[in-house]
């Protein structure tokens, strides 16, 4: 690549805050988003991910802070469609052009050729629907136009809201494949969604919001370090099982308000506990294991977070 698009394709947001009148949609948001690698975009519904995207591509004006690609606003690019390529939402298409028309309109904006077209036409797996009315489109189809037009510019970095819906699962494998491709050119790929699962098995490094704040940035494989199993100790005899604790595994609890009579510990096994509780004559009522799975992690960094804040308009 050269001339514009050559950058550190880098996208940096810094300090980045947007209210809606009284409602904070992003606070004081600061991550960045680093080439060669899938980062995951993860927050529940309304957690600020689209109105984040939508201050990096100039679409929305910040209250304050900067969101970046290459070291530039979005409006300050010459050739924004060389640098950076973004499908948000469900884009929309004209129902009674073909796919290839549709992409026609892009290609001057982009500035490139109808050969472009076919090209990308081609990559996402549609050529053989090229000429069929987009109107008549699956969802999933619609997916993959929305990719096609990103591409045409052959931008460094590339912004992808939620862009496995509607796939099907072939189409998701596909996409995931695709993804990892683009990494593996040195692209920066940046995609959101509201689940972890969705995206865990193509994403390197994942950016989590909740309530329009930073919860988490990470590389996933930290993350799913604090995916864990605990062990659920019941009994009836509670201040037995309360001394048995206390006196085998004193650090080992897990649950901040503990209920009489229960205990979850982690870094013991259920063997371990059962004869324990065997050995000190305890009843024991429920011995299980629990898996924390990396999903529930994220439910949990992201429920804990304090309430959008209603801010002076
Ligand atoms: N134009 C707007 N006017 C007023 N409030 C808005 C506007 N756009 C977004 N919001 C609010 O800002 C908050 C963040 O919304 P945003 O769409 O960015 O979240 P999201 O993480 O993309 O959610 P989703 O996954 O549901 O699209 C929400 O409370 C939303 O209601």
């Amino acid at each position: 690549m050269t001339g514009e698009g050559s950058g550190d394709g880098v996208v940096a947001v810094n300090g980045l805050t947007k209210r809606f009148g009284p409602v904070s949609a992003v606070e004081d948001l600061t991550f960045s988003v680093g080439p060669g690698r899938v980062t995951g975009f993860l927050g529940p519904n309304g957690a600020g991910k689209t109105t984040t995207l939508r201050m990096l591509l100039g679409l929305v004006e910040p209250t304050s802070g900067t969101a970046t690609v290459d070291g530039h606003r979005y409006s300050e690019l010459s050739h924004p469609a060389r640098v950076i390529g973004a499908a948000l939402e469900a884009a929309s298409f004209h129902p009674g052009r073909s796919a290839r028309d549709h992409l026609r309109v892009y290609a001057p904006q982009a500035g490139v050729t109808d050969a472009r077209c076919d090209e990308v036409l081609d990559v996402v797996g549609l050529a053989q629907v090229a000429r069929r009315r987009v109107g008549g489109f699956s969802l999933g189809m619609r997916q993959r136009l929305g990719l096609a037009t990103t591409l045409l510019g052959d931008p460094q970095v590339l912004v992808l809201d939620e862009p496995a819906n509607g796939l099907d699962p072939e189409g998701i494998v596909w996409l995931r494949g695709y993804l990892r491709h683009l990494a593996s050119e040195g692209r920066t790929v940046l995609v959101s969604s509201h689940m972890l699962s969705e995206v865990q098995q193509t994403v390197d490094d994942v950016v989590i919001i909740s309530r329009g704040r930073l919860v988490h940035a990470s590389p996933l494989a930290e993350l799913a370090a604090r995916a864990r199993r605990s062990v659920v100790v019941t009994s009836p005899d509670h201040e037995g099982l309360q001394r048995l604790v206390t006196h085998r595994w004193p650090t080992h609890g897990t649950d901040p308000e503990p209920a009489p009579g229960r205990v979850e510990l982690e870094g013991v096994t259920a063997a371990e506990v059962g004869a324990a509780a065997h050995a000190a004559g305890l009843e024991l009522h429920e011995l299980s294991v629990r898996e924390v799975a990396l999903e529930d992690v994220f439910l949990e960094m992201t429920s804990a977070a304090p309430a959008h804040e209603e801010v002076a308009a």
